[in-house]
């Protein structure tokens, strides 16, 4: 497996790097917020979070969704999934912060945050696309993390590739643009070490009619 060390001393800080990753456009800064900024945000998304658990349903069975999760951004962002339509919630004034500041450092507009709370090594994601037809080809998502380190890792959908492991650290934001979608699934496997808790923000932009 190929791990990315992601350089932390004698780089220019908050400049979005490119990681190199065939087949994708990945860019990334360890420290997008410095801790103390990032802390903060950290203790006020975990208590102003309207955080749920929904059931999700594999295989015909019922299964608790292994993180906690909600759903914040414009009105008409909305989602349509199994003939219902899903509208987030509105935006609070820390998460318009962070907004804009990732909207100023990319130069791109999102108009809506999925947030997952990864209480401790036991929460995960499964490996997945962002690809649903309401983010259009080629989406842009910024992924904003808080919190414990956890291990992001990208395999390549059709070819033998080298997967690709990204600790994603506290105040740390990542850049999934171009064809990573179409061509990489990524998640966040369990980890078996006692691990803290952590939130991860991606900031999307989903087509409105
Ligand atoms: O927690 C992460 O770093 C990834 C989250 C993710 O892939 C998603 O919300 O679609
Ligand atoms: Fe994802």
């Amino acid at each position: 497996m190929h791990t990315i060390e992601t350089p932390m001393l004698f780089d220019s800080p908050r400049t979005l790097e490119s990681l190199g990753i065939p087949d994708a456009d990945i860019r990334f800064v360890h420290d997008f917020f410095v801790p103390l900024e990032a802390n903060d945000y950290f203790k006020r998304l975990t208590t102003d979070t309207s955080w749920t658990q929904p059931v999700l349903r594999v295989w015909g069975k019922d299964h608790l969704q292994p993180r906690l999760s909600c759903w914040y951004g414009d009105p008409d962002a909305v989602y349509r999934f199994s003939g219902k339509t899903f509208r987030p919630h509105p935006w609070t004034p820390a998460l318009q912060c962070i907004r804009h500041k990732i909207q100023g450092a990319t130069g791109f507009h999102f108009n809506s945050v999925l947030l997952n709370l990864y209480r401790d090594g036991h929460d995960s994601i499964g490996m997945h696309s962002d690809n649903e037809p309401e983010l259009g080809p080629m989406p842009v998502i910024a992924s904003l993390s808080l919190g414990a380190t956890r291990i992001f890792r990208l395999k390549h959908r059709h070819n033998a590739f080298a997967p690709v492991s990204i600790a994603l650290s506290n105040g740390s934001l990542l850049i999934m643009a171009g064809q990573t979608q179409e061509r990489w699934m990524h998640g966040v496997r369990k980890d078996t070490q006692d691990i803290g808790p952590r939130i991860n923000l991606t900031f999307r932009r989903i087509l409105t009619a």
